[in-house]
């Protein structure tokens, strides 16, 4: 069946009750696996210090962690969420920015506290596991992999491996396809909006956590199932 039909025909019709019956987990990566912020925030500000414009505070630069690199540099560029900069400098700064994540893309990068913990818990009760992220996979893999997190995985989907990406339901209805389940037998962890949007657009599940990066903004104010404190505390709301 291709996603779209999956789209349409599978959606969760019923009151959710917990535990929730569910065959699969898919987790974000930034902000929900990993804390990718401080080393997210120094690439930010060595390439604006290159470019010779001002560096930024960590926080300002968190909160435009969630729609992926491009937009992450534009938000810097602009030091605003929305605006765009000049082509030109944008075409400049990217690449600026790529080497120099890539030169420390794990110095402070950690998983959160119980993230370990709730994958082996999630793997030893049986669910398929699959990351889902807005991140480039150029990114993704090697800090996956650096983070000893990627075996826990059976697909990595970032965000250039589709033509879409979070708040697009395309990811998480592949993810469904690969795993030959219903939108309502999967449940995203994440912490974003743009989880929060993929999820409901595939009619998912959709736990949040409260210590990730929601682009500034209060967590509480998500549409999801649960706030859960960590991937351990999700483990005790769901069941096979
Ligand atoms: O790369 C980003 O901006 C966010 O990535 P995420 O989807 O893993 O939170
Ligand atoms: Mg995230």
């Amino acid at each position: 069946m291709n996603p779209d039909n999956l789209q349409r025909t599978n959606r969760c019709t019923t009151e959710i009750q917990f535990p929730l019956q569910i065959k699969a987990v898919v987790i974000d990566l930034d902000g929900t696996l990993l804390d990718t912020a401080m080393d997210l925030a120094s690439a930010a500000n060595k390439m604006l210090a290159e470019l010779g414009k001002s560096e930024l505070p960590v926080a300002t630069i968190q909160s435009f962690i969630g729609k992926g690199i491009q937009r992450l540099v534009k938000r810097s560029l602009t030091n605003s969420l929305d605006e765009e900069p000049d082509p030109e400098l944008f075409n400049k700064a990217l690449p600026i920015y790529q080497r120099n994540y890539h030169e420390n893309l794990y110095t402070h990068t950690r998983p959160f506290p119980g993230v370990i913990e709730g994958l082996n818990t999630l793997k030893k009760d049986g669910f398929k596991l699959a990351c889902i992220t807005n991140k480039a996979e150029a990114f993704t893999l090697p800090l996956l992999r650096a983070t000893n997190l990627l075996h826990y995985f059976e697909i990595v989907l970032s965000g250039d491996t589709l033509p879409k990406k979070k708040p697009d339901p395309l990811p998480l209805l592949h993810a469904c396809h690969h795993f030959q389940i219903k939108p309502c037998e999967l449940l995203l962890i994440g912490d974003s909006l743009n989880d929060t949007m993929a999820a409901r657009a595939a009619g998912c599940h959709i736990f949040c956590v409260p210590y990730g990066y929601n682009e500034g903004r209060d967590v509480h104010e998500l549409n999801c199932d649960a706030i859960v404190s960590s991937l351990l505390e999700a483990t005790k709301l769901i069941k096979k």
